[in-house]
């Protein structure tokens, strides 16, 4: 089994790479971590180098990153991925520097969502210069679509160390890495794709001036303010350039006590499975997965 430590990163494909950085600064509220590397923007919420790529080019999500402990265990995921019969590539140099990272592997979930494991991911010593005072602290969760839910659990938890916290019938499972409630989830979906990235902010207060900020800059609000019964954090999601669904939520349950949490199942017919408030839910907006079947270097596509 492979042990993933925490989440790294989202890459994803933006056709106005200036359009999205000003959504994702001005209006999200990231710091815009300059490079210098043409056609790649980063976007960092935490102590990460960046937790969120733009690469220029077709919209659509590139890969969704975790990170594992050491390049020993890096060499072992190879392996253990390969002898379970998924097509692995590890990444060139110039595509690591790219990410950030010391060195990283590629390959496709059973469902077609392009993942990297990571090592040596960079850390900024210096504090994070948010693009505004949205109050996040941190990069909370990403979620991917899957057409079968169990069986994406299923491969989540027996393949890497993940655990279900809780499940919304087969619409959605929520599981968790390390103490937080979440760290993965999986939203059913007919195609692959990124469902949405999840922003943590420090207060109640903040995701209720974000929904004000949000309002008057016109952008669309997918749903809340709201409370997930789940996690029990206050959400609210929102739609952005390419066709990226962002979250910022606050609250979310530690799950301390592994040995005593069991799983919950939630009706996704029942009125309050997804928002205790009761307010109108729909699915967030899923940014496709960009197809690259042949697991080939970035650019190079056929
Ligand atoms: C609607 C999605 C899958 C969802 C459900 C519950 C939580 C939570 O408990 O925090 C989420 O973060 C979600 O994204
Ligand atoms: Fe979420």
């Amino acid at each position: 089994m492979i042990e993933l430590v925490d989440i790294a990163y989202v890459r994803s494909g933006a056709a106005d790479l200036a359009g999205a950085v000003r959504f994702a600064t001005e209006v999200v509220g990231l710091e815009h971590v300059d490079g210098g590397e043409p056609g790649v923007a980063h976007l960092r919420a935490d102590g990460r180098h960046h937790c969120l790529a733009f690469v220029e080019g077709a919209s659509g999500v590139i890969a969704s990153a975790f990170t594992v402990a050491d390049p020993g265990a890096l060499a072992l995921a190879e392996t253990e991925l390969e002898t379970r019969g998924f097509a692995v590539r590890r990444g060139d140099p110039d595509e690591a520097r790219s990410r950030r990272v010391g060195e990283f592997v590629a390959f496709d979930d059973p469902f077609g969502n392009r993942i990297e494991l990571v090592v040596g991911q960079q850390t900024l010593a210096r504090p994070v210069r948010y693009g505004r005072g949205a109050g996040i602290t941190e990069f909370g969760h990403l979620c991917l679509d899957a057409p079968d839910v169990a069986e994406a659990h299923r491969f989540w938890s027996t393949t890497f160390n993940a655990r279900a916290s809780d499940w919304i019938g087969d619409a959605a499972c929520l599981m968790r890495i390390d103490e937080v409630h979440h760290k993965l989830a999986v939203f059913r979906g007919d195609r692959p794709g990124l469902c949405h990235v999840n922003f943590q902010v420090a207060e109640l207060d903040d995701v209720f001036r974000n929904w004000h900020h949000l309002q008057e800059h016109d952008v669309v609000i997918e749903m809340g303010p709201g409370r997930h019964p789940q996690s029990g954090a206050v959400f609210l999601y929102f739609l952005g350039p390419e066709g990226l669904t962002y979250e910022y939520s606050y609250g979310v349950r530690r799950i301390t006590d592994e040995a005593a949490w069991r799983p919950r199942y939630f009706d996704p017919a029942e009125r309050g499975s997804i928002d205790m408030w009761l307010g109108p839910t729909q699915k967030p907006v899923t940014q496709p997965q960009i197809s690259s079947p042949q697991l080939v270097p970035e650019g190079i596509h056929p």
